[in-house]
């Protein structure tokens, strides 16, 4: 029903059904083959008897015939045998099971689950800095994986980035597909394969974007001694570029777009690959023990470590069990539903492309885990939580990210909500499970990213201590590049904390 609740590439546990219906669909292929060959089989077995009749007249010819059973036979054979014949070839084979894929459709990835898959993947090329090379043969980051990219996978990249205009990052990937066709021993199955003339062709079209007009007559001249030899598009777009080329770099009258591949690097981009530095060499902060927020913490002191003064932000170490965790994962496995941002224009939460993983909320008196759990954020933050929202548990899917944001709402736009329990005033995030590779928060106005450890939180303040919102706090989820990021979050509401922190003075 809802678009987003499909979406299959926004969360790892989401994606785990693919698997299934993959393996099903395999089923109903070996099913066809199975029908194919009792088919095969029937013909095969049929030509050999045929045959063997057949030779035995053609020894000699009018001898066989002189014979009436064999006359009789011949004719018999013709009219009845050869009219089955005909039925049985014409018969299609392995209806049924093209009827099975047919039925697995409705759970197969659409159109715009691709699309999102390749956004996904350009979005970590791009954030990480990697080269289509290297993801394509599995390097990510510098580590090697078990897997490679196809053609069809990087020729899927291509077409689809030059569908959406991203033609600096659709060469790339064409390229790769050309280098990957060129390999011999990359043979495709038939009916998935593609020539090596058709990527010619929308590479040199994505080339002529980029307004690189001799490569592209390269390319085009390389695909002419190749299969597109009489293609009479191929043979026109060479006379079109030539004459492109013969009217000069001065006749193009629009500006060159020319997007470099590596995008600029930005502080987010530099705090999501591990640049900033690290917590520990900050003398001037510390870790402790904090035991002195509530009676609770006085028994059970709990592993702290201030990560920053303005915004105010501390991470926890150790404070959620692994028991809980795997609980919150089964609590929320089964109810996934695509993230959503509150977009006050519209006054309701829609499905944006800036934040792509799928969550489970629950409410405060869910079960017990849930009373607990909150009990903890009370003593770990000294905050009130009534009023505030339900615990989020979240997953990141394929290249699952958040983009900048602040969780405050944007004060101009108090809305019913808002006014109710007022803004955020705090934001407490519990890592469920360690991420191989990316998926960072990261804060870049202070420098600050925090790399997902299972079982630790982190909690900072989004309003300053007036109630002004702080623009400090802007911070992003950064991509996943390997591995299934689980978090679960609690967004504090400033209105409950009325007598926890009395000095608050709203100047508006
Ligand atoms: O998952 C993260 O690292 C950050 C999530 C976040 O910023 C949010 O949910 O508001
Ligand atoms: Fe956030």
């Amino acid at each position: 029903q809802d678009e987003g609740e499909q979406s299959h590439s926004t969360s790892v546990a989401g994606m785990v059904k693919l698997l299934e219906v993959e393996a099903q669909l395999i089923d109903a292929l070996k099913d066809y083959a199975g029908e194919l060959e009792k088919k095969l089989q029937a013909v095969r077995s049929g030509i050999a008897s045929m045959r063997q009749e057949s030779k035995r007249a053609q020894d000699s010819m009018e001898g066989y015939l002189s014979n009436p059973l064999n006359s009789f036979k011949l004719i018999r054979r013709m009219h009845r045998d050869w009219t089955l014949w005909q039925i049985f070839m014409d018969e299609p084979v392995g209806l049924t099971q093209v009827d099975s894929v047919q039925e697995l459709r409705e759970q197969m990835p659409t159109s715009t689950d691709l699309e999102e898959a390749v956004t996904a993947l350009d979005r970590i090329q791009t954030t990480y800095g990697l080269t289509m090379a290297d993801i394509s043969s599995g390097i990510l980051d510098g580590r090697q994986y078990n897997v490679s990219l196809s053609a069809l996978d990087t020729y899927a990249m291509g077409q689809i980035l030059f569908d959406e205009g991203n033609y600096a990052s659709a060469a790339g990937w064409l390229y790769q597909s050309l280098v990957w066709l060129e390999d011999k021993n990359n043979r495709l199955p038939a009916p998935v394969e593609v020539s090596k003339g058709e990527v010619q062709a929308v590479y040199a079209e994505t080339l002529l974007k980029l307004e690189r007009h001799a490569d592209a007559l390269t390319v085009v001249n390389i695909a002419l001694e190749g299969d597109k030899r009489n293609d009479i598009k191929m043979l026109l777009k060479k006379s079109e570029i030539e004459t492109l080329i013969r009217m000069g770099p001065n006749t193009i009258v629009k500006a060159p777009t020319l997007k470099s591949t590596s995008t600029r690097v930005g502080e987010y981009e530099r705090g999501c690959r591990g640049l900033f530095p690290s917590l520990s060499t900050n003398r001037k902060l510390h870790c402790l023990y904090n035991s002195s927020n509530s009676d609770f913490l006085r028994l059970a002191p709990l592993k702290m470590e201030l990560v920053g003064l303005d915004p105010y932000m501390v991470l926890y170490h150790d404070v959620i069990s692994a028991s809980e965790i795997s609980q919150l994962q089964e609590m929320a496995t089964p109810g996934l539903k695509r993230a959503t941002v509150y977009k006050s224009s519209a006054s309701k939460s829609v499905v944006v492309k800036t934040r792509t993983s799928k969550v489970a909320w629950f409410t405060d008196t869910f079960n017990e885990l849930t009373e607990r759990l909150n009990r903890r954020i009370s003593d770990m933050t000294n905050f009130e939580l009534l009023g505030s929202e339900m615990l989020q548990v979240m997953n990141y899917g394929l290249g699952g990210h958040y983009d900048k944001h602040y969780d405050f709402f944007n004060a101009s736009s108090a809305t019913n909500l808002t006014q109710m329990s007022g803004d955020r005033i705090a934001t407490v995030l519990f890592y469920l499970t360690d991420v191989e590779q990316g998926g960072a928060t990261v804060f870049p106005n202070i420098q600050r990213a925090v790399f997902p450890q299972r079982g630790s939180a982190i909690v900072w303040y989004n309003l300053l201590d007036d109630g002004e919102t702080n623009p400090q706090t802007l911070h992003a989820a950064c991509p996943v590049l390997v591995g299934s990021k689980w978090v679960c979050n609690k967004w504090i509401r400033e209105r409950a904390q009325l007598f926890k922190r009395p000095c608050l003075k709203r100047g508006k």
